[in-house]
């Protein structure tokens, strides 16, 4: 099953779901429980328990009062706890006089010094930056990475948003974020600013949730057994056509780089055969002397899947091969070029039947959706797949794909390094690839964003990396996802 992030309602409705845990406070003493059980073990980690200094932070809601709890289950082993009161008179009352008789302090500023701060200010109940009292106190802490201490948020690093992952200005910067249950969409969403997340089982399950009554977009993300699972296998009946063939049309002979890299994606990513359509023919089997290649749609023979758009142009002619290929019942995956003549045609996809897949970055994705993609990338690329009723993957860090019925699967690329040139040729030839093995469209993109940004992490192991180097580490990026399997 993929793993499934829910809103903040829905997470309430989860916690209601459970009925006499909620109101009988049994949630909350698990939820901090499992807190303190985290940071128990990073101070053990390093150097131990006793003695050890942690601050915290605590807001006006419920995620004070899990904070509170913790903090008292620190301060009973023996960690000097100092805690600070954003709003006294809102303070979880239940967390307050734990903490108080477990010998906790309380102060009116976090002393120099401490190993660890619990952001207790806000949760699932948060709107907008952290409020001035709170910034004033997470201002004045030295960063984790300049030898502050390590910040350890309560359900989510307040200041950002459950729902949208939107980070506002000030947030807070969390190097563990312990959450409950069933992990926020801003877990994934705003993965950077949440640090390591670790959920803790307190008894609720997303299973719970059953209406969908606000619409809100269904985010889920996949396992890595789950890629791999996915991923075409040649079985002993298969042949070079069996497995499917993808079609390839991208660059030029003036361009052939997104050419090469497209078509040298798709060889990669399975084995299947893969045509390439062009003027850059000649350069691309020069590369890739597997690849059959034809100068015209007219002398192609029979393709699964085409791949269209990376650097082919956007005149007349463009218009007329994006007619041909969408005018079929083949899967299509559109990227680039193509996404801006798509733009100006939308009604060559709009309700199409067949398998089609847009993966658009930021600024062609404000070229088809005609407005800019906004904080909430979620909703916008939900928004754009069903209005458009087609699968539209937003490329980014976070890479959200998105299938006409608003269900959105994302992936966290864990790092940057594959903002590069060329890095989104590469990801259309492998997400082709797979459209053309018969994978439907959100999971080709989901699943080759997965291998894509495990590719780059590969070939940069914390270097800079070009497209080609990219495109060099994709078959171990595969054969890591494939050992997964044999691992579990
Ligand atoms: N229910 C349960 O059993 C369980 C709940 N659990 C825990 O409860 C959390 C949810 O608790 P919650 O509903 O009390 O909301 P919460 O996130 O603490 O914040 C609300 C308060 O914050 C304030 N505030 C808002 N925005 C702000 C800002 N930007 N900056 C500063 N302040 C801001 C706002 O104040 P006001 O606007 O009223 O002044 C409001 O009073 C959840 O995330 C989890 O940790 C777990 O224990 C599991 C079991
Ligand atoms: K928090």
């Amino acid at each position: 099953m993929p793993i499934r992030y829910l809103d903040a309602e829905a997470v309430r409705q989860a916690e209601a779901a459970t009925g006499d845990l909620l109101t009988g406070g049994t949630l909350m003493r698990r939820a901090s429980a499992g807190v303190a059980a985290v940071i128990l073990r990073e101070l053990r980690r390093t150097g131990g328990c006793y003695g050890r200094r942690v601050g915290i932070v605590v807001g006006a809601g419920d995620n004070g009062g899990d904070a509170l709890h913790a903090g008292a289950v620190l301060a009973r082993r023996g960690v000097a706890c100092t805690a600070v009161l954003l709003a006294p008179e809102k303070a979880h009352q239940g967390g307050l006089a734990a903490y108080r008789n477990a010998g906790g302090r309380i102060d009116d500023a976090l002393p120099e010094g401490l190993d660890l701060v619990i952001d207790g200010v806000v949760g699932i109940g948060g709107r907008g930056p952290l409020r001035q009292g709170a910034a004033a106190v997470f201002a004045r802490l030295t960063p984790a990475e300049s030898g502050g201490p390590l910040i350890v948020s309560v359900d989510l690093p307040s200041g950002v948003d459950a729902d949208t992952g939107v980070v506002h200005d000030p947030a807070v910067r969390a190097s563990i974020t312990v959450t409950f249950g069933v992990p926020r969409n801003a877990h994934l969403l705003a993965a950077p600013a949440c640090g390591r997340v670790e959920v803790v089982d307190i008894g609720i399950s997303a299973d719970a949730v059953t209406s969908n009554a606000d619409a809100a977009p269904r985010l889920s993300s996949l396992t890595d057994a789950e890629v791999a699972r996915c991923w075409p296998v040649p079985s002993p009946s298969d042949d070079k056509y069996s497995q499917g063939v993808v079609g390839v049309i991208a660059g030029s002979a003036r361009y052939p780089g997104a050419a090469i890299l497209a078509t040298g994606a798709a060889v990669t990513a399975t084995s299947g055969m893969t045509r390439y359509v062009g003027t850059a023919a000649d350069e691309v089997v020069s590369h890739y002397p597997e690849v059959v290649a034809a100068r015209t749609l007219d002398d192609v023979g029979r393709v699964q899947a085409w791949v269209v758009g990376p650097g082919a142009g956007t005149d007349d002619d463009a218009l007329t091969v994006l007619r041909a290929l969408l005018g079929t019942d083949l899967p299509v995956l559109v990227d680039a070029d193509g996404l801006t003549v798509v733009a100006e045609h939308p009604e060559l996809v709009v309700g199409r039947t067949a398998p089609t897949l847009l993966t658009p970055h930021a600024g062609e994705f404000a070229r088809l959706a005609g407005a800019e993609v906004g904080a909430d990338r979620l909703q916008a690329v939900a928004d754009l797949a069903t209005r458009w009723r087609v699968t539209v993957l937003l490329k980014g860090r976070i890479t959200l794909v998105a299938d006409p019925t608003g269900a959105v699967l994302g992936n966290d690329a864990g790092g940057s390094w594959a903002a590069t040139a060329g890095a989104g040729d590469v990801l259309s030839g492998i997400a082709g690839a797979l459209l053309a093995a018969g994978l439907p469209p959100q999971l080709a993109g989901a699943a080759a964003a997965r291998v894509h940004a495990h590719a780059a992490d590969l070939a940069s192991r914390g270097a800079p990396i070009g497209a080609s180097n990219l495109l060099g580490a994709v078959r171990p990026a595969i054969r890591d996802l494939r050992d997964t399997l044999s691992a579990g």
